[in-house]
């Protein structure tokens, strides 16, 4: 079907029923009512509910429809049509009282995303039967030529399968949960299961990425970093950009990632589908949507050590991942005991923490704001980023280099630097609720030591309605970039750019000491950064956050008005 071609209205049968089925490509949308409404079939108050927010999320999506829908009518936006295909041969076809087997059936069958709770989508079927072979064929072309004009969906992926990720079950969770969809949907795929860690990341430095319309991690949050370390670093390489320079311009990297969640926290998918489930990240994928997404550039000195997206944490979150790494078996579990763990320890750290506002962004973290589809924070803060970088270029305000940093010393029980709202199972809103996906900043969060009720009651904070940076001894200020060092190498300024904080022989012991025999009473000198689950060994660190770097395949978290909870109305 053209662009300007005329509606296609026939009368097909739905489960025996016979429906109004119309397709108008400026409309964008398949319809369907049925013409007599089956008797004794009341629709209840809920039900009638349910159809009017189809009816309006519809509406929303196609720009609006003219057609008011009775009850029993069913929308299907065209962009949310997984597949097409001639209905199987012998399926059973109701025809008045009698069951009849049809050898070649003239009827088709539409895949469709389907929103059930909680950001879910499902995969749904129905099936149009036709009175005869050439109005099928007609209604296969008309909705075929709209599908093939849905030229932001993938065809042919890479994809990466870490096996020993989270529960040990992402070759299964492929295999079962989302293979079938893309064999659906016609996406063709190359499958690579990993054999050792950083498989990923080396093999992306290799491939040749324009074969393929994306790249798939199935794993945890670790997993994502890998691909995304092997591609924003390959595409550096190949525009010549030295990666270790931490002032220079970064290359965005135009191939979408995609991510299965098949981890333990899946924080990185969760906070930008809204949930970890496989199904509903393939449909994402299928659909071929794109979220752009904020990254920051950790460096010591002259040094890249590591890119982010979505916790970079010392203190609390660090110790968690170190202790849980030796109790890995455990598999997801790993985190709550290392985290009661260190919840029990009470440790904290001493240090200097430097940062830049950033002053161009349109929220601050505790606004209540939340990132949704289509953000109006990232694109305006984005806007006034771009602004500002005009503004400087053309000499109209200072560099601001040298200017506004803000310095605080003291004692941390956690720093964190959250580049989106790290939603996860454990904490629906996350680290830092209001934080964005791409509005090019991160929310710097410092937990001064504190005692262990009060730490409490933050922590308990990340599970409920309330304001987790309520009390005096939180800050959280939206930031650029940030320095983090720790007590022990702030009078270090000559201290090689290539050594390693563990370089310092004296205050190695010492840490060793401690470690080693945590009931001394004396305070570790140094945690771990976590990394968006990797370990940094460096302590002293610089990070940056680079504007809408990376494409997920992904829309950000939508908006639960739009979510059809359960409603019966749509087949
Ligand atoms: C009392 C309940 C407190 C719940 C507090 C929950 C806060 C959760 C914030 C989560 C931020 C997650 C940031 C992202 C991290 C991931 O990149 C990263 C890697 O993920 P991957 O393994 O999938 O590769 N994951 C992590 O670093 C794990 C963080 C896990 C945090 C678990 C915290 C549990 C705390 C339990 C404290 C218990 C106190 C009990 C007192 C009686
Ligand atoms: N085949 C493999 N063997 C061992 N480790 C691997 C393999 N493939 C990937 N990894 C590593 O496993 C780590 C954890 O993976 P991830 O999928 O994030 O699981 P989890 O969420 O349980 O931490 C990552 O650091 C990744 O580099
Ligand atoms: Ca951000």
């Amino acid at each position: 079907m053209q662009s300007g071609a005329p509606a296609l209205r026939s009368v097909l049968t739905v489960k025996g029923q016979s429906c109004e089925v119309s397709l108008e490509p400026e409309r964008a949308a398949l319809c369907w009512r049925e013409l007599r409404p089956r008797r004794g079939r009341e629709r209840s108050r809920a039900a009638e509910l349910c159809l009017t927010r189809v009816l309006h999320r519809a509406r929303a999506l196609t720009g609006g429809l003219k057609h008011q829908f009775p009850p029993g009518g069913h929308v299907v936006p065209v962009s949310e049509i997984i597949s097409v295909e001639d209905a199987d041969a012998g399926e059973t076809y109701h025809h008045g009282s009698n069951w009849q087997h049809m050898c070649k059936p003239h009827a088709f069958t539409v895949h469709y995303v389907q929103r059930m709770k909680k950001h879910r989508w499902s995969c749904k079927a129905v099936t149009f039967w036709c009175s005869d072979e050439v109005l099928c064929c007609q209604w296969l072309k008309a909705l075929g030529d709209l599908l093939d004009r849905q030229t932001c969906r993938p065809k042919h992926l890479l994809v990466y399968i870490n096996p020993y990720g989270g529960k040990k079950k992402g070759k299964q969770i492929y295999e079962r949960k989302v293979a079938p969809l893309f064999s659906l949907a016609g996406i063709s795929t190359e499958v690579i299961v990993t054999e050792f860690a950083n498989h990923a990341r080396d093999n992306l430095y290799e491939v040749n990425l324009d074969k393929y319309d994306g790249i798939l991690c199935v794993g945890g949050d670790g997993m994502f970093s890998e691909v995304l370390h092997g591609l924003i670093g390959r595409v550096q390489k190949d525009t010549a950009i030295d990666p270790n320079d931490p002032d220079v311009v970064l290359s965005p990297c135009d191939i979408r990632i995609g991510i299965i969640p098949a981890g333990s926290t899946d924080c990185v998918c969760f906070a930008t589908v809204g949930v970890n489930d496989p199904v509903t990240s393939a449909l994402h994928i299928i659909l071929g949507d794109s979220q752009v997404l904020d990254v920051c550039a950790v460096h010591r000195k002259k040094r890249f050590l590591k890119y982010t997206v979505s916790n970079l944490g010392y203190g609390f979150y660090g110790d968690i991942l170190k202790s849980s790494e030796k109790n890995r078996w455990l598999g997801p579990a790993r985190y709550d005991f290392a985290g009661f763990k260190m919840f029990l320890s009470r440790n904290w750290y001493e240090g200097t923490v430097s940062f830049q506002p950033a002053k161009w962004a349109a929220g601050s973290p505790r606004d209540l704001t939340r990132c949704r589809s289509g953000c109006d924070v990232c694109r305006q803060s984005i806007a006034q980023l771009e602004e500002h970088q005009r503004a400087q270029a053309r000499g109209l305000v200072r560099n601001e280099q040298e200017d506004d940093w803000k310095t605080i010393k003291g004692k941390f029980m956690a720093v964190n630097a959250a580049n989106m709202c790290c939603a996860c199972p454990r904490s629906p809103k996350g680290l830092s609720p209001a934080a964005h996906l791409a509005d090019g900043a991160a929310d710097l969060i410092l937990v001064h030591k504190c005692s262990r009720i009060n730490f409490l009651r933050h922590l308990i904070r990340h599970t409920n309605k309330k304001d987790q940076f309520d009390f005096p001894f939180v800050e959280v200020y939206r930031v650029k970039n940030f320095q983090f060092t720790p007590k022990h190498l702030e009078e270090d300024d000559d201290v090689d750019a290539e050594s390693t904080d563990m370089a310092i022989p004296g205050k190695k012991n010492f840490a060793q000491i401690c470690a080693d025999h945590p009931s001394c009473g004396c305070n570790q000198v140094n945690s771990v950064w976590n990394c968006d689950g990797e370990t940094l060994d460096q302590t002293a660190i610089e990070m940056r956050v680079h504007s809408q770097l990376i494409k997920l395949f992904a829309r950000g978290i939508e908006d639960s008005k739009l979510e059809d909870v359960g409603c019966p109305s749509r087949v």
